[in-house]
């Protein structure tokens, strides 16, 4: 699974045709060259066959490995961070993206920086070769790194301040926001540009979407709604790079509702679901902003699979198995978002304890109750509300 989902990052990068792709069981990794030499020599012939250029690995690789690997199979050799930069910097669209990715590409030169640089103090062992040629050339290095990363942060605060406005003149549209999130490879351009007829911009590679993309769609219900489409999540992301990431993802903190896509039919669908739940705590997501799920691509699963699947989420008010391809089991994910934005508004009964005053101030405050009665337990009310009242009313 982790080797197809390498495999899938790859592919992501335009002009690169995958030749060949293995598992190395990795015990005890080899400080100078990461592999043994029988391994190192029985993949120097795939690569001499296969006229390979670039070797993708799948993990970290410390600059002297890297350095004597590509010596030794006269290749090009990308570890999985400096991947996903070149498949970032590939992507990026906006300023801000360029920006991010510009820092995070910086920030992990430097540490390779530092990195070469403690392996050459340990040859020497440890003889203190202060003011040695190496030491000179390398703190220079990362002199002008680091003030070059001073320079994009100062222009990445500018283009967050632009960004900020734009957002506050968007939140003057009368139109709520809906946003789509969801693991890499989920189906939500796919989705996205079946709801908004856009331009097919979905392809079978990862990151098909790296800055969010917004437009304002009238749905099939009559609703208007501002679709937004975000940058796909990925496993085992980089540490150096989660800043980046999250930049690209801020504009679901504005959403009204948040569609979490999911590829039912991926085989480790419920931890990356774990995943983006968890991401989507982290970046401070307002608890009474309705999320539904999506479980995309039901047209993969084989017959009694598919059933099983698809009673699952009926049982679930907030789960919808739908397939972005075959258009099936949408129309009710589009009434929920209908109804999830307070269009469809019912009248309910509810009742409240003497001491649940701020809940009543809050309904009273919004303008849901019609009708107050006091009985002997406290305030028996009659209220007219959304779906994300009430759920807002749950979180008091
Ligand atoms: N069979 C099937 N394939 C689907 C469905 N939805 C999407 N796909 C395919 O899955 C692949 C990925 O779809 P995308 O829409 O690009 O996925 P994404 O979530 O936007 O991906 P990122 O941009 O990488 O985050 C494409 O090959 C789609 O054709 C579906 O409902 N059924």
């Amino acid at each position: 699974m982790a080797l197809e989902e390498a495999v899938s990052l790859a592919r992501a990068l335009p002009d690169l045709e995958v030749v060949g792709e293995t598992v190395v069981p990795l015990r005890d990794p080899h400080p100078g060259m990461l592999f043994g030499s029988g391994k190192i020599s029985e993949l120097k012939e795939l690569i001499l066959e296969n006229e390979v250029e670039l070797v993708l690995v799948d993990g970290p690789v410390t600059p002297v490995q890297q350095r004597n690997l590509e010596r030794e199979w006269k290749v090009k050799l990308l570890d999985r961070t400096g991947l996903i930069l070149e498949i970032f910097s590939d992507r990026a669209a906006t300023r801000e993206g360029v920006l991010q990715v510009e820092m995070a590409a910086l920030s992990y030169q430097r540490t390779r920086l530092v990195r070469a640089w403690t392996h050459l103090e340990r040859q020497r062992g440890g003889l203190g070769f202060v003011g040695g040629p190496g030491e000179t050339q390398i703190e220079a290095d990362r002199r002008a790194i680091d003030e070059q990363l001073v320079r994009l942060r100062r222009q990445l605060e500018k283009v967050v301040k632009t960004r900020e406005l734009h957002r506050k003149a968007r939140a003057k549209v009368p139109y709520p926001i809906v946003a789509l999130v969801g693991y890499t490879n989920a189906g939500k351009s796919t989705l996205f540009n079946r709801l908004t007829g856009a331009e097919v911009m979905a392809k079978d590679m990862l990151f098909a979407t790296l800055d969010p993309t917004m437009r304002a769609v009238r749905l099939p219900t009559g609703a208007d709604v501002i679709l937004s489409d975000t940058v796909g999540f990925i496993s085992d992301l980089p540490t150096e790079l989660v800043a980046a990431f999250r930049a690209t993802l801020e504009e679901v903190l504005a959403a009204d509702v948040i569609v979490h896509v999911r590829d039912i039919s991926h085989p480790e669908t419920d931890a990356q679901a774990e995943d983006v739940r968890t991401i989507l705590d982290g970046l401070g997501v307002d608890e009474g902003t309705p999320q539904i799920e999506l479980w995309n691509k039901i047209d993969r699963l084989s017959g009694d699979v598919k059933v099983a699947t698809e009673a699952r989420a009926d049982r679930d008010a907030g789960i919808f198995a739908v397939s972005a391809v075959t258009g099936e089991g949408l129309d009710g994910f589009l009434d929920a978002v209908t109804e999830a934005l307070g269009e469809e508004r019912r009248t309910e009964a509810l009742t409240l304890a003497f001491d649940e005053g701020r809940k009543r101030a809050w309904l009273f405050e919004k303008g849901l109750v019609e009708d107050e009665r006091q009985t002997e337990d406290g305030y028996a009310l009659t209220v007219t509300w959304s779906a994300r009242d009430r759920a807002r009313f749950g979180q008091l």
